[in-house]
């Protein structure tokens, strides 16, 4: 276990470990916009962490500045218990986070075979021009991306579609496919960027199982984000409330509905 306090059970009966990244004091500002306010919360090594509040609170900015691409002007980010430098989205990458976006980022004209191998390509190791010759190192480097790749496709049952393009697939399988891409990453946290916009809600609910059982077969520890607060109170551990740039709740689901400041949120109450 990872150092930063006591492992909790939660009441589903699951293990969540230390912290194991840990954000202390986060402010982000675009010129004159604050977008995130002195902000501080960890995440902890199996849980599932959501971060919500209306639009515009912060959420993306959030996102952005855990998967290092925004560098906030105050605070420090603190990844298995290392405080990250100036780093380049790559470089996370390969420390072991990746992200779904909220507008799906796929290519299209490439079959879902092909879009979820992209996601190897942290793990991918021998130089081109072995690569191009098939020599040695390279094949085997291949034959177990090849099975890890497939070991996702039949976990996230989209077998059927393996060599589908994916520009003629709906918007719902879609999104597994962008999620199967993240996951052959095989990251030890998993960022979600709205997970379950614009789904109908057999989608929604199909996307709610796959997330609990990535997270339950994988042990994967992941963060998302998301606007409409129902779609995640079943399914995270914790949660972190924003508005206006501030965390106004962090807690269990439950200690978060019962929060004033964050029913005052959603229900739209003006601030001082
Ligand atoms: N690149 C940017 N340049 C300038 N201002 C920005 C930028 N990104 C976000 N902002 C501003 O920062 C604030 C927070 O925006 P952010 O997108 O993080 O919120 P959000 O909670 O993700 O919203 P939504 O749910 O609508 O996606 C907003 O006032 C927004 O206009």
């Amino acid at each position: 276990m990872l150092d930063g306090g006591e492992s909790f059970t939660t009441p589903d009966g699951r293990t969540i470990g230390g912290v194991l990244m840990e954000m202390k004091h986060i402010t982000l500002r675009f010129g004159g916009v604050t977008a995130i306010s002195d902000i501080s919360f960890d995440i902890r090594e199996g849980e599932i962490r959501a971060i919500i509040g209306p639009n515009g609170a912060g959420k993306s900015s959030m996102l952005n500045v855990i998967s290092g691409f925004y560098k906030p002007q105050e605070g420090e980010v603190f990844f298995r218990g290392e405080k990250r430098g100036p780093v380049k989205p790559y470089q996370v990458a390969r420390e072991g986070i990746a992200r779904t976006f909220q507008n799906i980022a796929l290519f299209e004209g490439m079959t879902v075979l092909d879009n979820v191998m992209t996601g190897r390509i942290t793990h991918m190791r021998t130089g081109l021009w072995r690569q191009a010759l098939w020599w040695g190192p390279a094949q085997a480097e291949e034959v177990e991306n090849r099975a890890q790749v497939e070991r996702i496709i039949d976990f996230l049952e989209i077998q059927a579609i393996r060599k589908t393009p994916v520009g003629r697939l709906p918007y719902g399988l879609k999104k597994r496919v962008e999620l199967a891409r993240a996951l052959a990453a095989e990251p030890k946290l998993l960022l979600l960027d709205e997970p379950m916009a614009g789904m109908n809600v057999e989608e929604k609910e199909d996307m709610s199982r796959f997330i609990l059982d990535v997270n339950d077969e994988f042990g994967t520890t992941i963060a998302l984000i998301e606007h409409d607060m129902g779609v995640v109170m079943d399914l995270s551990d914790r949660v972190v409330v924003m508005d206006y740039g501030k965390k106004i709740g962090d807690g269990t689901p439950d200690e978060v509905r019962a929060n004033q400041d964050v029913i005052d949120a959603y229900l739209g109450v003006a601030h001082d």
